[in-house]
C-alpha cells in the first residue's frame, strides 16, 4: 500500500512554480526525496501535512486526503522540520513530553514514551539540560524525538542531516534506518545529497524544478554493471603483482582500465568472471578482491540532468 500518493500535484507561488504536476507513489519503508535547493521538497512536505493548500492536483497520506483530512494526517504522521524551531529554555524531556501531551497522550504514557524515544535517539543525561546549550547534533535528535513520540505510522523528515559533521550524519542516517527496522514506521526523508539516500533508503524519488525526474527502488538505481574490480597481492619477490595481472588480463582479451592498484575489467557475459579468476590463478599471485561494481546513484544522473542534485563530493568541495 502507498503511504503517500500524489496526482498531478501543483503549487504555484506568485513568482515560481514550486511543484509542477507531480505524480508519485511512495510505498511503505524508507523513501528518500532528493533534489537541489529550491526543488520543491519542503513545499511538498507542507502540502502532505495539510499545512499548505495545493494549487491543483490531489494528494493522499495514509489514504487520507490532504485537502480535507489534514488534522487526522497530523495525528498519524510525525514531522521533523528543516529549520531550528526548538525553545532554548526548556529541557529535551520537557519539550518532547509537551509534544506528546499535545498529540493527545495521557500524562503517564507521555512520560514513558518521552523517556523511550529520547533513549532511542541517543539522548541520555543531557535530556534534563536546557536545549539552548545543545550541539546541532543533539538538537537534531530532539527534533527527531518529537516527531516519533506519539508513535506515528509515518514520519516526514526534512533535511535531518543538515549542519551535521560526517560522524553525526552517519549516526543520524543509522537512526533513520532503525525507525523502520525497529518500529515498523515508514519514513519519507528529504536530502540534497544522493549518497546519503543510497545508504539509507529502500526507494528514492528525485525532483528537479518541482517536476518528478525519477521514482525507483534504490537497488534499481544501483544495479550491477558489467565491470569487475580486481586487486591482486604483491608477487613472492615483493614486486607489485598489478602490472603482471594487467598484462595477463589484456592478453586474455579483456579490456582493462587501471586505477592505482585496482584494475577495472569490463566483461560481456558470465564467462568473463571465470576468465578473470582463471587468468589470475594462472599467474600464481594472490587475489585480494574480485568484485562486481554497482552504479552509484550519482552516476545514473550524469548526462541525464541539467542541474543534478549534489553528490557528497561536490558538497565537500564547495
Ligand atoms: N511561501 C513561499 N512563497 C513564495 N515562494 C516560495 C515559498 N516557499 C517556497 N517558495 C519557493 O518555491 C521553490 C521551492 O521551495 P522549497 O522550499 O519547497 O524547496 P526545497 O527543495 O525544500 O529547497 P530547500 O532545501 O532549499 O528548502 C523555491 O523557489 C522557493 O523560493
Amino acid at each position: 500500500m502507498s503511504v503517500i500518493a500524489t496526482e498531478e500535484l501543483t503549487k504555484r507561488y506568485p513568482r515560481v512554480t514550486a511543484l509542477d504536476q507531480l505524480t508519485v507513489d511512495v510505498p511503505e519503508g524508507v523513501t528518500g526525496l532528493v533534489g537541489a535547493n529550491g526543488a520543491g521538497k519542503s513545499t511538498l512536505i507542507k502540502i502532505l501535512l495539510g499545512l499548505s493548500p495545493a494549487t491543483e492536483g490531489k494528494a493522499r497520506v495514509l489514504g487520507l486526503d490532504v485537502a480535507t483530512e489534514g488534522a487526522t494526517i497530523r495525528e498519524r504522521v510525525g514531522y521533523m522540520p528543516e529549520h531550528d524551531c526548538l525553545p532554548p529554555d526548556v529541557s529535551a524531556t520537557e519539550f518532547v513530553m509537551h509534544m506528546a501531551r499535545m498529540s493527545g497522550l495521557p500524562s503517564t504514557a507521555a512520560r514513558e514514551r518521552t523517556a523511550d524515544t529520547l533513549r532511542h535517539v541517543g539522548l541520555y543525561e543531557e535530556r534534563y539540560r536546557p536545549i539552548g546549550g545543545y550541539s546541532t547534533g543533539m538538537k537534531q535528535r530532539v527534533k527527531l524525538a518529537q516527531a516519533l513520540v506519539h508513535d506515528p505510522r509515518l514520519v516526514l523528515l526534512d533535511e535531518p542531516t543538515n549542519g551535521l559533521d560526517p560522524v553525526g550524519r552517519d549516526e543520524m542516517l543509522d537512526l533513520i534506518r532503525r525507525i523502520h527496522t525497529d518500529f515498523g514506521i515508514s519514513v519519507f526523508v528529504t536530502s540534497h545529497l544522493l549518497g546519503e539516500l543510497e545508504r539509507t533508503c529502500d526507494h528514492v524519488v528525485v525532483v528537479d524544478g518541482g517536476k518528478l525526474l525519477r521514482a525507483q527502488a534504490t537497488k534499481e538505481f544501483t544495479r550491477t554493471t558489467g565491470v569487475f574490480t580486481v586487486e591482486v597481492d604483491t608477487n613472492a619477490d615483493g614486486s607489485d603483482g598489478t602490472d603482471d595481472a594487467q598484462t595477463a588480463l589484456v592478453g586474455a582479451g579483456l579490456p582493462v582500465e587501471r586505477d592505482g592498484r585496482l584494475l577495472h575489467v569490463s566483461v560481456a557475459d558470465e564467462t568473463g568472471y571465470d576468465t578473470i579468476r582463471d587468468t589470475i590463478d594462472g599467474l600464481g599471485v594472490g587475489l585480494v578482491r574480485l568484485q562486481q561494481r554497482r552504479h552509484r546513484i550519482a552516476e545514473v544522473f550524469l548526462g541525464e540532468q541539467s542541474q543534478a542534485p549534489q553528490t557528497e563530493k561536490e558538497t565537500a568541495d564547495a
